[in-house]
């Protein structure tokens, strides 16, 4: 099947060439040329297990198709996804929707009377957003003056992981569609077809199965429902993961050990083990930016959602968490040498978008610390994104340590949990450990001679 891929980021990206994996044709459209010159060069402009590789040999066998030119992209597709960006507006705190407005316009303008394509927005939005997409598309068709344009809209909700994407995109926990065109859902069913058979091979450049891993469920619901699923299934993974840094901090006071209690309520089958990881407080990309957005829309809706803004209410002040740790040892941190371990919003990524690591260097900053930071991956993303910041990069971790005063580990990168920790005992000058994640071993740290925090254990 022909498919077209609007926004070639994280979502457009794994989606086009995942596809492409599975025999469709695929063509993606970014407006970014340098994004799209890259790409044709077969560089993915960010760090993801998988995706390069994949897209380069999908280019190779040509069921990958990058271009800057929108109508090459769509001229003969069947299936037109939307996956632009949604951020927040920084001004009405609502999501700003001009990126998807606009692609849908821009593709409205193009159609024509011998195509009949389902357009498929999968970038996340606020609840309604199919109308507005349809009335958008709409509009760019009477503006192209095309009569007899045949075309449906619907909703298929993306759930993947920053870091396991291409392992999320085949192996999904479900595939959701929303749409109120009984024939769209049906044409989405068969692009989808070959993960929901119970008999689909991977293709070999994948990982295999994960273990357990069953039959996946289609879910079929009209479009208020698919848009709902997205954001509500943000909200409680991002509630999930507050309420255990609550029992964390809780426990903190009372002595008690996290990790046991994560296991202990995790075991409980009708709550389950993800998820119940205490740390600094969870980033990135979409969770704060969809919790945000439905707040939003249930305010508009006059509905006051408690808890959500409740959890948007306690991941700010989870940030603040390891710096009130590392004062009750040091007190003040004015002139006091600190260190940031980890920058990207978690491991395996270098995307710093809402990442814990900023809010807690700028507080540092503010408390007139010196700071110095490393991360395997992040460190020129980060220069090129905060330049004003008045920090050091380290060259590695134990560059890093060098004479500090104490250390905060803010992104659990598995490198440096093998860190050799009796060396860093002999460069640091106060032996304080924050672990933002509790991913070190705290009895190991302790015998060397440090001071360990851990959040809730
Ligand atoms: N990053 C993630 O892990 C996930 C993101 N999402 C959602 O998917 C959507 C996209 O997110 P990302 O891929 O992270 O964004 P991104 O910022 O990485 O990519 C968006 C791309 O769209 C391009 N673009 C903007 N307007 C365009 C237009 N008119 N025509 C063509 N290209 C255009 C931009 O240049 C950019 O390359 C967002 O709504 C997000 O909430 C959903 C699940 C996971
Ligand atoms: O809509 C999205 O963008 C995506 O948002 C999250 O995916 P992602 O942001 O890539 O990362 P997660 O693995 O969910 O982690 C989010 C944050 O929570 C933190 N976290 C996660 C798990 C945990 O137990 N504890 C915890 O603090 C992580 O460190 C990270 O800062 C969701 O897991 C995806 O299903 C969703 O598609």
């Amino acid at each position: 099947m022909n498919v077209a891929i609007i926004g070639t980021g994280y979502v457009g990206l794994v989606t086009g060439a995942s596809l492409a994996l599975l025999g469709n044709t695929v063509k993606c459209h970014d407006i970014d040329q340098e994004k799209v010159n890259l790409l044709l060069k077969g560089r993915v402009p960010f760090f993801e297990p998988y995706l390069e590789s994949i897209v380069q040999d999908q280019v190779t066998q040509k069921r990958l198709i990058f271009s800057s030119n929108l109508s090459t992209c769509i001229s003969d597709a069947d299936f037109i996804f939307i996956t632009v960006g949604t951020p927040t507006d920084q001004v009405s705190g609502a999501v700003n929707l001009e990126y998807v407005c606009k692609a849908a316009t821009s593709i409205g303008k193009l159609l024509t009377p011998d195509k009949s394509p389902v357009i498929i927005n999968k970038s996340t939005v606020p609840v309604g957003s199919h109308k507005i997409v349809q009335k958008m598309i709409e509009e760019g068709v009477y503006q192209s003056g095309n009569d007899n344009v045949h075309f449906a809209v619907a909703s298929n909700p993306e759930f993947l992981r920053e870091g396991s994407a291409i392992i999320d995109f085949f192996y999904p926990d479900r595939i959701v569609i929303g749409s109120e065109n009984t024939e769209a859902l049906a044409r989405l069913e068969l692009l989808y077809r070959p993960l929901l058979d119970q008999s689909f091979n991977p293709p070999t450049t994948i990982p295999p199965r994960p273990e357990g891993f069953s039959q996946v469920p289609l879910i079929k619901v009209d479009p208020i429902s698919s848009e709902l699923i997205k954001y509500a299934s943000n909200a409680f993974l991002a509630m999930k993961i507050s309420f255990i840094n609550e029992i964390a901090n809780i426990s903190d006071r009372l002595g008690g050990n996290i990790h046991d209690i994560s296991r202990g309520i995790g075991l409980d089958r009708r709550i389950g083990p993800h998820f119940l990881k205490s740390g600094l407080g969870w980033g990135g990309s979409c969770f704060g930016k969809d919790l945000k957005g439905l707040v939003f829309d249930a305010s508009a809706s006059g509905y006051n959602p408690k808890v959500l803004t409740a959890v948007l209410e306690s991941n700010s002040l989870q940030r603040t968490v390891p710096i009130l740790k590392l004062q009750s040892y040091l007190k003040s941190l004015r002139g006091k040498s600190i260190g940031v371990l980890g920058l990207s919003f978690k491991p395996d990524t270098d995307d710093l978008r809402d990442a814990p690591s900023i809010e807690i260097i700028k507080k540092l900053v503010d408390l007139h610390a010196i700071v110095k930071v490393y991360d395997p991956v992040a460190m020129n993303h980060f220069r090129a994104n905060y330049p004003s910041l008045p920090i050091k990069y380290a060259n590695d971790e134990y560059d890093l340590v060098n004479s500090l005063d104490g250390l905060i580990l803010v992104t659990e990168w598995d490198q440096f949990t093998q860190l050799d920790w009796k060396k860093i005992y002999d460069k640091m000058k106060h032996k304080v450990v924050v672990d933002g994640r509790n991913v070190l071993d705290k009895n190991c740290l302790e015998a060397i001679g440090f001071v360990y925090y851990g959040i809730g254990s």
